[in-house]
């Protein structure tokens, strides 16, 4: 993958001291599949997938698959600031599990990667030496293993956006394809755009031929021979949790800080009592942070007001300011969205809620509004009724919903003819979508920048076909020959 002007891959937080994009070298020669591991460490947990590709494939697009998978017990490793140690720890059940998914003939040559996202930036601001222990702590377990360890390091926002985008459009096989004789088609399809709705942070990732009025919107892709221009934004503190503890500072405030506070958002017969230094303890809502003791407890009471709580669901975006001819929310500069999306994390989660357990469809942006306002309205007895294994989100899923479609409305500018084009999605196949897959593509080399040349195999395969077809030619003309000849002796005869 070739990432032109705007952008370069190199991070600051890199932890191996092995260069980046290095071609992938595997050991010895051992036949079938290759592996790759990566370890995604997201704010609010992390998962382990194990990748597999035939060996001589490997610039084909759409070989990879997840091979398996692991979801880590316990929270994301930003949670380990007071223990790094255990963030490490924590990830040895599922390396266990990659031992055994991963031949053992394989695991010298299987590169091994972690990647963190938007919950070790908010650690990486909140406290760069924290951020850096953990992230010490895991490379250590990590390089206990026999894999090919190849690095821990925190993702840009735009590195996380771009490489959703690249694994979905890889998985759908939209940038290239082989033909029938094993010749790269450019597809005529158009490329899939990517939102990603992850704990701490939100991406929007899409092609336009717009101009991208602000640089540090812009990257410049050459995939396979083709040039893309792609715009992204991560938006930090607009992932789930993040967005739930906004909105419970700023009830909080309007209410001036009393002992029991009205949710809005909450359902009816649903009470909680919290820790003040619970609601305050992220750079996102620590410009909100009342002077008053941290460890003063507040009641909240649901309300269950759908439409009280999008009003306060609408003041964590500023729709106001902008210095471009368009933006989306808060300044950030976006051209207008175009063709289809796939939606994936917690645009998944909540939309699949709405549709499975509330049994309403999303097709128009008003069927979501519609829906939210339901979900807000449905008392607690009522939604531990309908999913009691969700009770643990069930609270959260009118103001989630809530935000969902002011996001995608208000702030993405999805209207009755372009949110349709949204497919709420997590997998491809049997793979999941996210920047995991993405990311190891890129950092073992395997988009090409330029079109692969003509595989040596499928040379071959050429003229195993032709000889094929000289012989069958051979053949007919032997038989129509022979046939001919017999017809003309007895028609003489
Ligand atoms: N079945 C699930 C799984 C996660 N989630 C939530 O969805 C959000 C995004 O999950 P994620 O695993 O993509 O987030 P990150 O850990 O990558 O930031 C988090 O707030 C999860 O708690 C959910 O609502 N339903
Ligand atoms: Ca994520």
């Amino acid at each position: 993958m070739l990432l032109q002007s705007c952008w370069t891959l190199t991070g600051q937080e890199w932890l191996c001291t092995e260069p980046q994009c290095l071609p992938l070298v595997r050991a010895g020669t051992a036949r079938g599949p290759s592996y790759g591991i990566v370890l995604d460490a997201g704010s609010s947990h992390t998962a382990m997938f194990v990748y597999k590709w035939p060996a001589d494939k490997e610039n084909d697009t759409g070989v990879v698959s997840e091979h398996s998978m692991c979801d880590v017990e316990g929270p994301g490793i930003s949670s380990y600031s007071l223990n790094p140690p255990a963030a490490g720890t924590s990830l040895e059940h599922c390396l266990n599990q990659a031992l055994r998914d991963v031949p053992k003939e394989k695991h010298a040559g299987t590169p091994l990667y972690l990647g963190a996202t938007a919950g070790m930036r908010l650690l990486n601001i909140a406290d760069p030496h924290v951020s850096d222990a953990v992230l010490r702590a895991v490379a250590a377990t990590l390089k206990m293993y026999p894999f090919d360890f190849r690095g821990a390091k925190i993702l840009s926002g735009e590195e996380e956006g771009l490489f959703g985008w690249v694994t979905a459009n890889y998985l759908l096989e939209n940038f290239i394809k082989r033909g029938w004789l094993g010749e790269w088609i450019q597809p005529q399809k158009k490329t899939l755009g990517a939102m990603d709705f992850g704990g701490a942070s939100t991406q929007i990732t899409f092609e336009t031929r717009d101009m991208i009025e602000d640089p540090r919107n812009k990257m410049m892709l050459k995939l396979y021979g083709q040039a893309y221009q792609v715009y992204t934004h991560s938006f930090l503190c607009y992932g789930r949790d993040q967005v739930l503890k906004r909105l419970l500072s700023k009830l909080l405030q309007a209410e001036s800080y009393q002992a029991t506070v009205s949710h809005p958002c909450w359902p009816v017969g649903y009470n909680k009592s919290l820790l003040l230094s619970s609601v305050y303890d992220s750079p996102c809502t620590e410009k909100e942070r009342p002077s008053l003791a941290f460890n003063t407890t507040v009641t909240l009471v649901g309300t269950g007001i759908g439409k009280l709580c999008a009003l306060h669901v609408s003041k964590l975006f500023d729709f106001t300011n902008c210095s471009f001819s368009h933006c989306s929310f808060d300044g950030v500069f976006q051209p207008k969205v175009s063709g289809n999306f796939i939606a994936f994390s917690a645009f998944f989660y909540t939309v699949d809620f709405i549709q499975t357990v509330m049994g309403r469809p999303v097709h128009l942006p008003s069927d979501l509004k519609d829906a939210a306002e339901t979900v807000c309205a449905t008392s607690w007895n009522e939604l531990l009724q309908k999913a009691p294994k969700l009770e643990k989100r069930l609270p959260d899923y009118c103001a989630v919903s809530t935000f969902v479609y002011l996001l995608t409305t208000k702030g993405y500018s999805f209207n009755n003819h372009s949110f349709p084009n949204i497919a709420f999605q997590k997998k491809a196949g049997e793979t999941s979508i996210g920047w995991a897959l993405g990311y190891m593509l890129n950092l073992t080399n395997m988009i090409p920048a330029e079109k692969p040349s003509f595989h040596k195999s499928m040379l071959y395969n050429c003229w195993v076909i032709l000889i094929l077809l000289f012989v069958v030619t051979t053949l007919t003309s032997l038989v129509t020959a022979i046939c001919l000849f017999r017809y003309s002796k007895s028609s003489i005869i």
